[in-house]
């Protein structure tokens, strides 16, 4: 059957254009294609019923770029004539300069020309593993439609050199990374992905949300009574850390990096110089990845010192104690240091769960217990958590807010409860997966949808990366909190039993080795299978059969539900700082505006009708929260400001 060559455009109800390049096998830029793509540009940005615009590939390639015919018909007549102006008319003037959005979806390879195009749209959806290069060189020609202008511009200059001048290609994955591809969607999603993204920026919403995010984590520095109450941040010289752990370690580092003296203290020498390696390894990564010179390695080096005892904290201004998450050895050491270190200090908790006033218990001085959160990597991520209990004075929440700052860390203030803000409002993230899988759906499914959705890793491959016998440790901390909406799920302690506690040992629903990508690991089925016979929640015994969307909705619903209940209780300031914390603590896609401006584009009463019939269908995970449903009752925005102010 004769190939079929050419440019098609549908225009669907939703006033996008498909434009798709047919070409098989590799959909190559040939004459009647550049010609073809030419009149459909033109047209879509003729049709008033088109709003935004979607150039893709036929049969699962997007393009393998100009085709090398023409150049051995230039070789063979010499006739130059024969290339086709490409680079201005069609790339510059009808694509880039295109009035209406354009977004690139791209499945299987985008190659020379190919890719070329694919960055003279203004965005990019990929599909995993699609190839993506600059391979001209190795046919003795330049990329000759913009893409040496415009690949550097994407990806740094580095790295487009090294692509350009040894023809290497990337994958979409490693794309992503560099920014050169926008987002990632199993192959299924592509075109309607594509097209949403393509609707977003004509309304203007990935540009709202970026701009929303810009300005919220600057409103993060303003807190009533505290930023405006005439105080002057006191200075942090030294500080002491308790705990030489993977936090502990990594708070070290942070405070290193911004010249602060730092005292690490360990229980005994073995974990001591292990903790003490810990901030050398941390920051000879930061050297080798060029991020530090080395000798400002060597200087926050001199400035850390290790110890045994508590006979160097008598002049710190601060200690923060990031320690295993045990009650009683908490409340020991603040009853100590209280005793040991000067009037003026603060007593900060690295905890990521346990009440501030139960920490707190033994000691006198409520006014200097604070929270300081840090999240894993403490030296990389940027969010603090700077959590208050109803006594903590506003000069201590000043000073930890400065030195927030000063080690380059977006400090957010928030009120004292289980889980703070982030992972308050994050709790039902794992508990919606773990209903879904104990629902028959695939784990791997699961975490598929939800990173094509834009969270860096699903739920499941999370819990693999925070270990889980910290996920066993809290478990019971949040049902005693939470329990009306836990979704109690043996599935983590099955885990265990089965020797899986994630990427710490190599194995949980992935398998980690050094040096490779963790890879889904069929054996741990036998485990789901297992937390399925004991949950018997399957209607039927079957597994329920659900769409990518309500994966989506029965995940990221109930953290906006608990959201809600944050916002409810003041838990946060206002709702933009829990967009902040949201995107800086949890990678919420920030082009997505944070948890709550994205709740808000999706609707609170879509939202809410949603949660109310899965809640008739699955139980009180879903019920919808007061907050939620007065907001969506009355077509409020769930970001809309409370009558009564926060309760901080
Ligand atoms: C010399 C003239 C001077 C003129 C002045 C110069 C001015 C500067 C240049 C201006 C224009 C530049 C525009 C652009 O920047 C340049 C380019 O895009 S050059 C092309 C870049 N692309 C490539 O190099 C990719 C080459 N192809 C491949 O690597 C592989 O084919 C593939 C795409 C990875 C697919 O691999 P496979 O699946 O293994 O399939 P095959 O390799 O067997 O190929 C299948 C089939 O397709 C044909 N084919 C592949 N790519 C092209 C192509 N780009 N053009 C035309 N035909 C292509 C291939 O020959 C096979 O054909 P078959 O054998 O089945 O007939």
């Amino acid at each position: 059957m004769a190939k079929k060559i050419g440019v098609t455009m549908e225009v669907g109800n939703d006033g996008v254009a498909v434009i798709t390049i047919s070409n098989p096998p590799v959909n190559s830029l040939a004459s009647p294609i550049i010609s073809g793509l030419k009149e459909k540009f033109h047209a879509a940005n003729q049709r008033s019923d088109v709003k935004a615009i979607v150039l893709t590939g036929n049969g699962g390639r997007f393009s393998g770029g100009f085709d090398i015919n023409v150049f051995q018909q230039v070789h063979k007549t010499g006739d130059i004539s024969l290339m086709p102006e490409v680079s201005i008319d069609l790339v510059c003037n009808l694509m880039e300069d295109s009035r209406k959005p354009l977004v690139a979806a791209v499945e299987g390879l985008a190659l020379g020309g190919g890719l070329e195009l694919a960055m003279a749209c203004h965005a990019r959806v990929a599909a995993p593993k699609a190839q993506l290069g600059l391979p001209e060189l190795t046919l003795g020609v330049i990329p000759g439609f913009g893409g040496t202008q415009r690949l550097p511009r994407l990806v740094g200059l580095a790295k487009a050199t090294d692509m350009i001048l040894l023809s290497k290609s990337i994958t979409s994955e490693e794309g992503q990374k560099l920014g050169l591809v926008d987002a990632l969607v199993p192959s299924g999603g592509l075109l309607s992905t594509s097209r949403k993204w393509a609707l977003d920026i004509a309304d203007g919403h990935t540009a709202k949300a970026l701009v929303h995010v810009f300005f919220a984590q600057r409103a993060t520095s303003k807190v009533p009574n505290v930023t405006d109450a005439g105080l002057k941040p006191r200075p942090m010289k030294k500080v002491a850390v308790i705990g030489g752990g993977l936090m502990g370690s990594g708070i070290a580092t942070a405070l290193l990096l911004s010249n602060t003296r730092v005292v690490l203290k360990e229980v005994n020498p073995e974990y001591l110089q292990k903790g003490l390696k810990s901030v050398e390894a941390n920051l000879k990564s930061l050297v080798s990845r060029g991020k530090l010179t080395q000798d400002k390695a060597g200087k926050a080096l001199s400035l850390l010192k290790g110890v045994l005892d508590y006979a160097e904290f008598k002049d710190v201004d601060m200690v923060i104690e990031a320690v295993i998450e045990n009650i009683q050895l908490k409340q020991k050491i603040f009853k100590e240091i209280e005793e040991i270190c000067p009037p003026h200090c603060i007593l900060a908790s690295n905890t990521s769960t346990i009440d501030l006033n139960v920490i707190g218990e033994k000691t006198n001085s409520k006014d200097s217990i604070v929270g300081a959160h840090f999240f894993s990597p403490a030296h990389i991520m940027t969010l603090l958590e700077i959590v208050r209990t109803e006594n903590t004075s506003a000069q201590v929440i000043l000073d930890l807010m400065a030195l927030g700052k000063a080690i380059k860390k977006v400090p957010v203030v928030v009120g004292n409860c289980i889980g703070f803000a982030v992972n308050r409002t994050f709790f039902p993230y794992t508990q919606g997966a773990h209903m879904l899988v104990n629902l028959g759906v695939d784990l791997f499914r699961v975490d598929s949808v939800i990173t094509s959705f834009g969270m860096p890793l699903g739920p499941l491959q999370l819990g693999d990366l925070a270990g889980h016998g910290i996920g066993m440790a809290v478990k019971d901390i949040y049902a005693k909190a939470y329990g009306d909406r836990i979704f109690r799920s043996p599935l983590t302690e099955l885990l265990l039993k089965s020797g899986r506690n994630g990427k710490i040992n190599g194995r949980g629903y992935y398998i980690y080795e050094k040096g490779s990508k963790p890879k889904p690991d069929p054996s741990v089925l036998s485990v789901v299978e297992e937390s399925r016979k004991l949950t018997n929640i399957m209607p039927g015994g079957k597994p329920i059969s659900v769409t990518d969307k309500e994966i989506v909705e029965m995940i990221l619903f109930p953290v906006v539900n608990e959201a809600c209940r944050v916002l409810d209780e003041g838990v946060v300031i206002r709702a933009s700082d829990l967009d902040v914390a949201s995107v800086l603590g949890m990678s919420f896609p920030s082009y997505r505006g944070g948890i709550v401006f994205w709740a808000d584009t999706v609707g609170p009463k879509y939202i809410y009708e949603r949660l109310k019939r899965l809640s008739e269908t699955y139980g009180g995970f879903f019920k919808p929260s007061r907050y939620l449903e007065e907001r969506a009752m009355n077509g409020m925005l769930l970001s809309e400001p409370k009558a009564s102010r926060s309760r901080m």
